[in-house]
């Protein structure tokens, strides 16, 4: 089977410095991936390469069954949605919630070509599903941060991408705005077109049964990875984060404690 995303024996060199190391990982379709790692442990550089902005020193990188190298990263790039804190900054102050899902249908920021009714028809109703449909007519500025990410996350699936990036997409969010941004997901992942989903986090709680597999790298290299319910245990993620800490499933999903004694 023609995997999501495969990565082989990914190395990346800057310098003296070995950003990733032997990264191996293969994403099937079916799957959705949480992908966890501290600060700086190369998660960003492991997105970049996927799509297609970096290359890396050694190893090899296929997408959507393309191997980099063979394929026109440009047109790959369009089956590839990827909602992140600084595609936030790009979208104008006044743009209209409605026109910035609508840009997402050409991957631009802005509109620059009339709206189509068909495109308006299809953004309104993604607006729906991820709760969201009330800020028609709105500007960019005057949404809360849990509405601009899902503004963001209907824009992105305005292209119908095959692969979507939730590369942080819960900061800033309070208890109640991340529970609901979370439960959009959800829906998201049972539509018919559902695409294939990676959710980088840093709060471990955010990784609910529909993640199905994670991802953990630390110092640029792949810690483990496997099943969720297997990799998020205590004993790993005390060895992974070099500190003891407490996981405790509930509703699902793996609730993170540090061993308070220790910290
Ligand atoms: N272009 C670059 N040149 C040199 N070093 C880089 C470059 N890009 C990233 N790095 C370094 O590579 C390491 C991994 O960075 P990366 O942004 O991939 O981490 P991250 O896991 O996404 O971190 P965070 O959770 O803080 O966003 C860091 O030490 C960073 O400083």
């Amino acid at each position: 089977m023609t995997a999501v995303i495969e990565l082989k024996g990914v190395s990346w060199r800057r310098g003296d410095n070995e950003i990733l190391r032997n990264i191996d990982w293969r994403v099937e379709s079916g799957q959705h991936w949480a992908v966890l790692g501290l600060n700086g442990s190369g998660k960003t550089s492991i997105l970049n390469m996927i799509n297609g902005y970096m290359w890396p020193t050694t190893g090899e990188i296929s997408v959507l069954g393309h191997k980099f190298g063979t394929v026109d990263l440009r047109e790959l790039r369009k089956s590839i949605g990827w909602v992140s804190s600084s595609l936030q900054e790009k979208i104008r102050p006044n743009e209209q919630a409605l026109e910035i899902v609508i840009s997402g249908r050409h991957a631009s920021i802005g509109l620059y070509a009339g709206i189509e009714e068909d495109d308006r028809v299809r953004a309104e109703e993604l607006m729906r599903d991820l709760g969201c449909a009330h800020l028609i007519g709105r500007a960019y500025q005057t949404c809360s941060q849990g509405e601009k990410q899902k503004l963001l996350i209907a824009r992105a699936l305005m292209a119908s991408p095959k692969l979507l990036i939730l590369d942080e997409a819960s900061n800033g969010l309070d208890f109640i705005s991340r529970e609901a941004l979370l439960q959009s997901i959800n829906g998201l992942a049972s539509r018919a077109d559902a695409p294939t989903l990676l959710l980088v986090t840093h709060h471990i709680e955010e990784i609910s049964p529909l993640f199905s597999h994670s991802l953990l790298i630390r110092r640029g290299r792949v810690f483990a990875q496997g099943r969720s319910e297997e990799i998020l245990s205590s004993e790993r993620l005390s060895d992974f984060f070099e500190l003891p800490v407490d996981v405790e499933w509930r509703g699902g999903r793996a609730w993170l404690s540090a061993k308070s004694s220790e910290v």
